[in-house]
C-alpha cells in the first residue's frame, strides 16, 4: 500500500490488529481469568489440570494419533511464540539478514509478518511469511544461508506459496550424524515381514520400514546420493525369501555398476538395451500367466508361495531405460502395464532415477512408495514425493553434496502423508558378498542355514 504520512499507526490500533489476528492468544487468558473470577481459581485450576492430564493420557495411550494430530500443533505453537519466529527476535533476525527494508518516510523497519508456523516433524519448521512490498522470493532465497545462521538452524529453504506469501523451511538440526549399519539377515523366512521391510532409521530414532508386497517403489537421488543402499538394504532384509525362492529378482542394470553383484542371485539380470527389454517382456508374460492362474483358482490376489513368488523388477536408472530411442515406447508401455496390473499378482517394480523429470513422468505416478534422497533441484522434491512435499519440510535439494550425507532423504509417512527424514542403512561390499553367499549357498558367517 502507498503511504503518504511519515507517522506510524498508533500503538492501540496496532495492538487491536494483533489481537484480531491472534484471537486464540487473547481469548484463552481472557476466558481463564473470567472463569477464575466466576467459578474461583480452584475449579479453574482443576479444569486446566484435567485438560493437561487428558493430553498426557493421549500422548501415552495412542502415540500414532498423537504424533500426527496433536504433536505438530503443540510443537508449532511452542516454536511460533517461544523461538525466534515472534516479536523482537524475529525482527532482529530479519534486520541481521537485511530482509526488513526501512520505510522511506518513517525510517522504521518494515518487518515481513509471520502468518503461520507449521512444524510437521521435530526437526523441521515451515514459517509462512507475508512479504512487504518491493520484496521478492529471490531475495529471500539469496539470504537462505544468513537466515540459517540467524535462526541457529542447520539449513533453510524458501518456497513460494502464493503471491506475497512464502514458506521458509527451517531444518533445525541434522538427525543423522552416523552411518547406519546394514540390516542383519534373518535366518528364517518366517521372520521377514513383506509389509514392513527394514531400510534404515527415521528421524524419530525408529526403524524405517516400507511395505514391499503389492507395492511399487520409486527412489530419486543425484549421483552419489546413496540409491544403491536402498536396494541392498531391502535385499538383505528379505534375503531368506530370495534364498527360498519366495522372492525372485529381475534386475536391469544399464550402468553395469551398482547392481552387478546381484547377477548371481537374480532370476534374470540384464544390462544391454535389447536384453533389458527382453527381461521386461518376460516379466510381463510371467505377470499375465499369474493372472490366468489366479483367475483359474478363483482368487483375486496372490499370496507369496513358491508357485506365486513375489517378483521384484529392479530398475536402476529408470530415466535411461525409458530414454533409449527404439525401446523407449515399448518399455514405457510395459512398465505402465506392470504398474497397473502387477500389484495383485506379486509383480512389483523398484525404480530409481537421478532426475525425476519429464522422461519418467508418465510412469512415475504408478509408483506407490516414493523416496527422495539428495536431489539437485527444488522441483525434483515435489516431482518425487508429490505436490507440496518440500513446503511441508522435505528439503532434499538442500542436503549437501557430501559423502557424509549419503543415504539421507525423505519419505512420506504412511498415515499422515507428511514428510519424514530418513537415512538408509549402508551395505558395504563385504556385506553384499555376504548376502550373495547366503542366498546362493545358504551359508551365513560360515554356518549353513537349513531352510
Ligand atoms: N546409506 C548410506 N550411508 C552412508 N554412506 C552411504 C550410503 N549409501 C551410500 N553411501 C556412500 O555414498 C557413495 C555413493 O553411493 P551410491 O553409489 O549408492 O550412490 P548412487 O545414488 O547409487 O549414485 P549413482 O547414481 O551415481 O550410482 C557410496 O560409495 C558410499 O560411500
Amino acid at each position: 500500500m502507498l503511504s503518504y504520512s511519515n507517522r506510524r499507526m498508533g500503538a492501540e490500533w496496532r495492538a487491536a490488529l494483533w489481537a484480531a489476528r491472534h484471537p486464540g492468544l487473547v481469548l484463552t487468558p481472557g476466558v481463564l481469568s473470567a472463569s477464575a473470577v466466576e467459578f474461583g481459581p480452584v475449579p479453574t485450576g482443576v479444569f486446566l489440570g484435567a485438560a493437561a492430564a487428558g493430553v498426557g493420557a493421549w500422548y501415552r495411550a495412542h502415540p500414532d494419533s498423537f504424533d500426527v494430530v496433536a504433536a505438530p500443533r503443540l510443537r508449532a505453537l511452542r516454536r511460533r511464540w517461544l523461538s525466534r519466529y515472534a516479536g523482537r527476535r524475529w525482527r532482529d533476525v530479519l534486520l541481521d539478514c537485511e530482509l526488513a527494508p526501512m520505510h522511506r518516510k518513517t525510517g522504521l523497519p518494515r518487518v515481513p509478518r509471520v502468518v503461520r508456523v507449521r512444524s510437521f516433524s521435530p526437526s523441521v519448521d515451515t514459517v509462512f511469511v507475508r512479504l512487504v512490498s518491493g520484496q521478492t522470493v529471490r531475495q529471500w532465497e539469496a539470504k537462505a544461508e544468513e537466515l540459517a545462521v540467524a535462526l541457529n538452524a542447520e539449513r533453510v529453504g524458501v518456497e513460494k506459496v502464493k503471491p506475497q506469501v512464502l514458506g521458509v523451511i527451517v531444518q533445525r538440526r541434522e538427525s543423522f550424524t552416523e552411518v547406519i549399519d546394514a540390516p542383519e539377515m534373518p535366518w528364517d523366512a518366517d521372520a521377514v515381514d513383506l509389509g514392513a521391510v527394514y531400510l534404515g532409521e527415521t528421524e524419530y530414532g525408529q526403524d524405517w520400514c516400507e511395505p514391499l508386497a503389492g507395492q511399487h517403489w520409486f527412489g530419486s537421488g543425484a549421483t552419489g546420493a546413496g540409491k544403491g543402499s536402498l536396494v541392498w538394504s531391502a535385499l538383505r532384509s528379505v534375503a531368506p525369501l530370495i534364498r527360498d525362492g519366495l522372492v525372485r529378482l529381475w534386475v536391469l542394470d544399464p550402468k553395469r555398476m551398482e547392481l552387478v553383484k546381484s547377477e548371481r542371485i537374480a532370476h534374470r539380470y540384464a544390462a544391454e538395451p535389447d536384453d533389458c527389454l527382453a527381461v521386461v517382456e518376460e516379466f510381463v508374460a510371467d505377470l499375465e500367466a499369474t493372472e490366468r492362474r489366479l483367475a483359474a483358482e478363483g482368487r483375486r490376489k496372490f499370496a507369496v508361495s513358491r508357485e506365486t513368488p513375489l517378483n521384484l523388477l529392479v530398475l536402476d536408472e529408470l530415466g535411461s531405460l525409458l530414454g533409449w530411442g527404439d525401446h523407449a515406447r515399448a518399455m514405457r508401455k510395459l512398465l505402465s502395464y506392470v504398474g497397473t496390473q502387477g500389484r495383485a499378482t506379486g509383480h512389483s517394480m523398484l525404480g530409481f532415477v537421478q532426475e525425476p523429470t519429464k522422461d519418467v513422468v508418465p510412469v512415475r505416478d504408478l509408483f506407490t512408495v516414493r523416496m527422495c534422497l539428495r536431489v539437485t533441484s527444488a522441483g525434483h522434491v515435489d516431482m518425487t514425493l508429490g505436490d507440496g512435499a518440500r513446503l511441508r519440510g522435505a528439503l532434499a535439494d538442500e542436503i549437501p553434496n557430501d559423502p557424509a550425507t549419503a543415504g539421507i532423504g525423505y519419505v512420506l509417512r504412511q498415515k499422515s502423508r507428511l514428510p519424514m527424514r530418513v537415512r538408509a542403512s549402508y551395505v558395504d561390499d563385504s556385506e553384499i558378498d555376504e548376502l550373495v553367499e547366503f542366498v546362493s549357498t545358504g551359508r551365513l558367517g560360515g554356518l549353513r542355514v537349513v531352510a
